[in-house]
C-alpha cells in the first residue's frame, strides 16, 4: 500500500523589510528547520497601516530578493506590494493560498508582532488559513496568552538584537550596517542613497 502523499509545508514571513536584516533571515531559517518547511515565502508589505514613512515597495521588494537569493528554499512574493490599499494579513494568506492551494501554511511572526495580532483585521479568521509561529526577539516577551493555543506555536530562535529601525538610524548617522544586513543589501542601500535624510 502506498504512503499518503505529504502536503507541501510553506512558511509565510510577512514584514515591511525596510531594510531586511539578519534577524528576519535567522527567524525564517529556524522555523523552516523546526517545522520541516519546504519553502519560506517572504512577503514585503505594500502599505503597512500601522507604520508611517516607509521606503517604496520596489526598494523593499528588491532588497528582500537580494537577501534571500542564496537560499534555495526562500522565495519572495509581490502579492502585498501589488495589491492597492492597506496591507492586511488576511489578504496575504488568501492570496498565498490561492497560489498554492494544496499547501499547509505557517505564518511567521516575531514576539512584538504576535503581541499586536489582536489588533489585526479579521484576526479570528486568520487561524483557519495558517498555523502561526511566534519567534523570540530580544527586548520583547514571547507570550501567546489570549490566543488560540492550537493555532499558535512559540519558538526560541538565536537572539539577534537587530531592528530595521536601528539599521535605518545607523545609515542616517553614517554608521556601518555591514553584518547586520546581507552584503548585497548594504550595497543596495548605498547605491540608492536610502535612509540618508530621514531615519
Ligand atoms: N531580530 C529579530 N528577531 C526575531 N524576529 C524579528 C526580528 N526582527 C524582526 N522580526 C520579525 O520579523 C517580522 C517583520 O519585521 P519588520 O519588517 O517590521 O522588522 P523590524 O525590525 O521590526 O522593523 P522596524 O524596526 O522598522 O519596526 C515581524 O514579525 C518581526 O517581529
Ligand atoms: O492584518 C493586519 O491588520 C496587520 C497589521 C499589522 C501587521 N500585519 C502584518 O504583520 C507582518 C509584520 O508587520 P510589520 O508592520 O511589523 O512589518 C506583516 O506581514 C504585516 O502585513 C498585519
Amino acid at each position: 500500500m502506498s504512503e499518503p502523499s505529504r502536503r507541501r509545508r510553506v512558511g509565510v514571513m510577512g514584514g515591511t523589510f525596510d531594510p531586511i536584516h539578519h534577524g528576519h533571515l535567522v527567524a525564517a531559517s529556524e522555523v523552516a528547520q523546526s517545522f520541516d518547511l519546504d519553502e519560506v515565502v517572504f512577503v514585503p508589505t505594500g502599505q503597512p497601516w500601522q507604520k508611517t514613512a516607509v521606503s517604496t515597495g520596489e526598494h523593499r521588494y528588491l532588497m528582500t530578493v537580494i537577501a534571500t537569493a542564496s537560499n534555495p528554499r526562500f522565495t519572495v512574493s509581490r502579492v502585498d506590494i501589488d495589491r492597492t490599499g492597506p496591507t492586511y494579513t488576511i489578504d496575504t494568506l488568501r492570496d498565498i493560498r490561492a497560489a498554492r492551494p494544496d499547501a499547509e501554511l505557517f505564518f511567521i511572526t516575531g514576539a512584538d508582532a504576535i503581541a499586536q495580532i489582536l489588533t489585526w483585521k479579521n484576526v479570528h479568521e486568520l487561524w483557519e488559513l495558517a498555523h502561526f509561529v511566534a519567534v523570540s526577539r530580544p527586548g520583547h516577551d514571547l507570550s501567546i496568552s489570549g490566543l488560540p493555543q492550537a493555532d499558535v506555536s512559540l519558538l526560541e530562535v538565536p537572539a539577534l538584537a537587530i531592528s530595521s529601525t536601528a539599521c535605518r538610524e545607523r545609515v542616517n548617522r553614517g554608521y556601518p550596517v555591514w553584518y547586520l544586513v546581507p552584503d548585497g543589501v548594504v550595497q543596495y542601500i548605498s547605491k540608492h542613497h536610502l535612509y540618508r535624510s530621514a531615519a
